[in-house]
């Protein structure tokens, strides 16, 4: 686990966070369906799932007054609409998961440090409350310690604060930490928190390259990683 190691003075970190979606599981085909179908509900047209793709990543909230704005840009959407609108959709995607899949080099990379006693975490913009059954769902349900989803405390990432919170529970400070993500508040969050970040390159970061993040790597694959 030789990139590990380079980005931790040399030893093996001893804890390592993810990111959930676009970094351990493809979770858009699903949550496009699910805007796709409240949108139908609420009298509106679809939208696919590209433009659903780049307006992942800061929780469900956004997500849903994104669709209803049409775009990133979601000031002009309304309390009481938000309101409507994003009940519907969790009620929608808690039945939405069967086209979620794992991104290759996952599993292996997760066992590899299990193996290697490396405590790990999840650290996710998702509300709690689909975190574990899609980990079970997709066969990772033993590997993580703490899962921290987007309404577990008062922040979201790029807010370090659920970084820090994990890495309290774990005893473990900034320099024998990792953050793994694919998006431009996952490497915010790391790096609020003094925490070396891995970026994956296939992930969701509102269609721009998350190199332009300055990461301190960025890999293609997780299996690059040992
Ligand atoms: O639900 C989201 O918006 C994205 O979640 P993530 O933080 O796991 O990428
Ligand atoms: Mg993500």
């Amino acid at each position: 686990m030789k990139p590990l190691r380079a980005l931790c003075g040399g030893e093996l970190p001893r804890l390592v966070m993810f990111d959930l979606d676009g970094t351990l599981i493809d979770s858009v085909p699903d949550l496009a369906a699910a805007v796709d179908r409240m949108l139908v509900e609420l009298g509106r047209a679809p939208v696919g799932v590209e433009k659903v793709r780049d307006w992942v990543g800061n929780g469900a909230r956004v997500l849903v007054r994104r669709a209803l704005a049409g775009g990133l840009d979601h000031a002009t959407v309304g309390e009481a609409e938000t309101e409507e609108a994003l009940a519907r959709f969790l009620d929608i995607y808690a039945d939405c998961h069967h086209l979620t899949a794992l991104y290759p080099g996952v599993h292996e990379l997760l066992e590899a440090l299990s193996t290697a006693a490396v405590e790990l975490a999840v650290v996710t913009n998702k509300p709690e409350r689909f975190v574990a059954p899609l980990l079970e769902q997709v066969g990772l349900g033993g590997y993580f310690r703490w899962i921290i989803g987007g309404d577990t405390l008062p922040q979201q990432k790029p807010d370090p604060a659920a970084l820090l919170q994990v890495m309290h529970l774990a005893g473990v400070d900034a320099a024998q930490a990792l953050f793994v993500g694919d998006s431009r508040n996952d490497v915010l969050a790391a790096r609020a928190a003094a925490v070396p970040c891995v970026a994956v390159s296939y992930g969701y970061n509102h269609g721009r390259p998350i190199a332009e993040e300055k990461p301190n790597l960025v890999v293609d694959n997780l299996a690059e990683l040992f």
